[in-house]
């Protein structure tokens, strides 16, 4: 197969792409998703990307699995369970994933859950500001819209918070506590933030969605406009030439094609649908960025190879697989 076709506008070329394996649960309670970085190489990904799609990856070939390593003495902060796990792990995943984006490479992002975005997505901010002189644009692609401050948040995981902390929403003053590591090069504008596939969203957070005025494409928008008016209207509000940071949490898809996460919805994504969101992203050629998140083999047992398989889908159109 040929070299990638389309040409990035934000990278220094169309091949160099590294790698981050995040083994981390700690932004929620169920164990199995620290697992998923694993489950996701041992199923072909990463010799499908060097073989197939002709990256050249730079990979510590390390998965960092942070279960062990978790702080003991983790009480709860201002409502927020494992506080510290998780701000220990986005902190060191930040500037991991920074340095891979400051030289020009796509960043591919293996969770986790999705707390890890704080750590991501702050790490490409940033360095695609200083590279570029732009602020990154974010796609979330998600059952959930992820936004819950500490303070609404009714289950206390970090996973349900990121958009808050990477948007200043939910903000910590002081330098010394869990997140006051995030600082102002390391965030993204509410204005440069999209949704697509939202359908179980609390109360606060849809609060918030209004007041903020924050785009977000729901299942019903979907259902009404068809996944292309939706993409081209997604992608349109992010304009032509703004890099782009993708996050897909696999339980955007329905549970009929990615059973194994920790928080399925039902009435979501079919695969196509998924894929064909990672696909349009591709397209624009701004994609600087990609994080797969939410995957858990141990759950739904039976389902864990298809929703590894459905993650791996995924992947590979974000990085221009399918396009003829
Ligand atoms: N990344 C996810 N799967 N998030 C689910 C969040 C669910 C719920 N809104 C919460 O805050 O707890
Ligand atoms: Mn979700
Ligand atoms: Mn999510």
């Amino acid at each position: 197969m040929d070299a990638p076709t389309i040409r990035p506008k934000f990278l220094k070329n169309g091949h160099e792409l590294g790698l981050v394996a995040v083994g981390f649960s700690g932004g929620q309670c169920k164990p199995g998703v620290d697992a998923a970085p694993m489950a996701l190489i041992e199923s072909g990904l990463v010799s499908q990307l060097k073989a197939d799609l002709e990256y050249d990856i730079h990979f510590d070939d390390q998965v960092h699995v942070y279960t062990e390593q978790m702080p003991k003495d983790d009480p709860d902060y201002r409502g927020m369970k494992k506080p510290r796990a998780v701000c220990a792990v986005t902190k060191q995943l930040s500037n991991q994933v920074y340095e891979h984006a400051k030289q020009g490479r796509f960043v591919l992002t293996l969770g986790g859950d999705h707390s890890i975005a704080i750590g991501t997505i702050s790490g490409t901010a940033k360095a695609v500001r200083e590279r570029t002189g732009r602020d990154m644009a974010v796609i979330w692609v998600d059952a959930h819209a992820d936004i819950n401050t500490p303070e609404v948040s009714g289950s206390g995981n970090i996973h349900g918070m990121p958009v808050a902390f990477l948007t200043g929403l939910a903000s910590e003053p002081e330098p010394t506590k869990p997140f006051g590591w995030i600082s102002d090069e390391h965030k993204i504008s509410v204005k440069k933030l999209v949704y697509i596939g939202l359908r179980d969203v609390d109360r606060a957070e849809k609060k918030i969605l209004r007041e903020q005025g924050i785009k977000a494409f729901s299942m019903h928008d979907i259902d009404r406009h068809g996944i292309g008016r939706v993409m081209d209207m997604a992608l349109g509000w992010i304009g032509s030439d703004t890099p782009i940071h993708l996050s897909f949490d696999i339980d955007a898809l329905d549970p009929m094609w990615a059973p194994s996460t920790g928080t399925a919805v039902r009435g979501g994504l079919t695969l196509r649908e998924g894929d064909f969101i990672a696909e349009c992203v591709h397209e624009t050629g701004s994609l600087v960025a990609l994080d797969l998140v939410e995957v858990n083999p141990s759950l739904e047992e039976q389902g864990a190879a298809e929703t590894v398989r459905a993650g791996v889908s995924i992947v590979r159109c974000a990085l221009g697989d399918t396009l003829l």
